[in-house]
């Protein structure tokens, strides 16, 4: 089934102006422009069928990530897929391994970001030429061919090969019902539009009562700049949401270790089912120590977004530093990661709640999760995706959500091909949308 050579990797720039009006803003990003580096990968294959990548950035920095995947681009020209899929394990070393790349990674920042808009990209090429969703085409392939896309270097301490076997074989219990049952309801989501840091408490009251009024129950809030709005804009929340309804709060990486316990003390009252990112993404024992002092007020910790690689994950694990693990679709090497992630998350019976605050963040990883629940985790206990309700519109194959439930995307792919029309308006800095904005601030 697997056809054709690359023979054309192409990445571009692409931002939306989101800042102006405050989407997408909190604690350390108060001005983020939703981007990112856009990458589509061709074949000599005559079916025409183009895989499409992204990964995540936030305005400025986005040109570093083109050129971080124009130097891997290299690894994935004249390949054939059926070689690179045919052994995924040793395509992802090869990217993430590249003697001298690596030195600027490993793993890790800009290297890993573009690795993950490039393997986006061979899984979504992979998947339109099977036919299938990505979700499908994970839930569909055998225990074996998934383990054999995974890279166990450095986290066989805890999850070794045939762990991972054994756990995607009690998986296939069962699973028939669970993809029916997904098919029928969706994957339980929770919004964090209604309360981006920048927003006024009149928006945040609008959006909210029209989330309640779409049927979302459950909530993110953003905090940790400053104590009384915290205090005020929790307040606003929890009147409107009621006390059975869940609240999240998301500090952003705001706070040292102590200062994130004294706050997360004075914000306790509005019950926050989790408060995520409290402080450096790279702190492992100071979330463990924040962990520990929040538990018993019945707060968990969440953190994942900016988590670099598998590794960091597993410690995080290791050091019962979080109670709600967020894989991110863009920050860790693609699904093959987070695969390894997953799998870790299940040995340690760690909810899986994926982050998707960004653009196409969540077309991507509404895959990962829905495959998480067929297939390794079988359950929804005190699992949900994030959703966000910003720029699908730019996407030819957008989210659905009903019920404030994702429903699986049922067109082959990963969802990540994006509209021509959208990317070159968009594309910075001589897309319209840009050559517009740049005129005006320079007058
Ligand atoms: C800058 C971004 O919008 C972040 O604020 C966002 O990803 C956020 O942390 C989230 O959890 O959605
Ligand atoms: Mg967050």
């Amino acid at each position: 089934m697997v056809r054709g050579r690359i023979s054309r990797l192409s990445v571009r720039d692409v931002r939306f102006p989101t800042s102006l009006g405050g989407h997408g803003s909190d604690a350390m990003h108060t001005d983020p422009d939703y981007s990112a580096a856009y990458v589509v990968i061709e074949t000599d294959a005559e079916d025409g069928i183009k895989g499409c990548g992204i990964t995540f950035t936030l305005g400025k920095g986005t040109e570093v990530v083109v050129c971080a995947v124009n130097a891997l681009a290299h690894h994935v020209l004249n390949k054939d897929l059926k070689d690179i899929v045919g052994d995924f394990r040793g395509f992802y070393r090869q990217l993430t391994s590249d003697g001298q790349l690596r030195w600027i990674g490993p793993e890790k920042g800009v290297v890993h970001l573009a690795t993950a808009a490039v393997l986006n990209a061979v899984w979504d090429l992979w998947a339109k030429q099977e036919g299938k969703p990505v979700w499908k085409l994970l839930v569909d392939m055998d225990p074996r061919t998934l383990v054999s896309c995974i890279d166990f270097r450095y986290i066989t301490d805890v999850l070794t090969e045939e762990d991972a076997l054994e756990l995607l074989q009690k998986g296939q219990v069962g699973k028939k019902e669970r993809e029916k049952q997904m098919l029928a309801q969706g994957y339980p989501a929770y919004t964090t539009s209604c309360a981006w840091l920048g927003y006024s408490d009149d928006t945040l009251k609008q959006l909210c009562a029209q989330a309640l009024k779409d049927g979302w129950t459950r909530f993110k809030v953003k905090v940790g700049a400053d104590l009384q709005d915290d205090v005020r804009r929790c307040q606003i929340i929890r009147d409107m949401i009621g006390p059975e309804k869940t609240l999240m709060m998301d500090a952003n990486q705001r706070w040292d270790v102590p200062e994130a316990v004294e706050w997360m003390s004075k914000l306790a009252k509005f019950k926050p089912l989790w408060i995520e990112e409290p402080t450096s993404p790279d702190d492992i024992l100071g979330h463990a120590a924040i962990s520990k002092a929040l538990v018993p007020l019945g707060i968990g910790i969440a953190t994942g977004e900016q988590c670099h690689n598998r590794v960091i994950f597993k410690q995080l694990l290791q050091a019962k530093a979080l109670q709600f693990l967020q894989i991110d679709s863009c920050r860790l090497g693609s699904v093959n990661e987070n695969l390894s992630v997953l799998l870790m998350a299940k040995k340690f019976e760690i909810p899986v709640c994926p982050h998707a605050g960004g653009v196409g963040l969540c077309e991507l990883v509404q895959h990962l999760i829905i495959f998480d629940y067929i297939s390794v985790s079988a359950s929804l206990k005190n699992r949900m995706c994030e959703y966000v309700d910003h720029l699908h519109e730019h996407f030819e194959y957008p989210v659905m959500i009903q019920r404030a439930s994702y429903m699986p995307p049922k067109d082959p792919g990963y969802s990540t091909e994006m509209k021509e029309e959208s990317v070159k308006k968009h594309q910075y800095p001589d897309g319209e949308v840009w050559k517009k904005l740049l005129a005006a601030q320079e007058n």
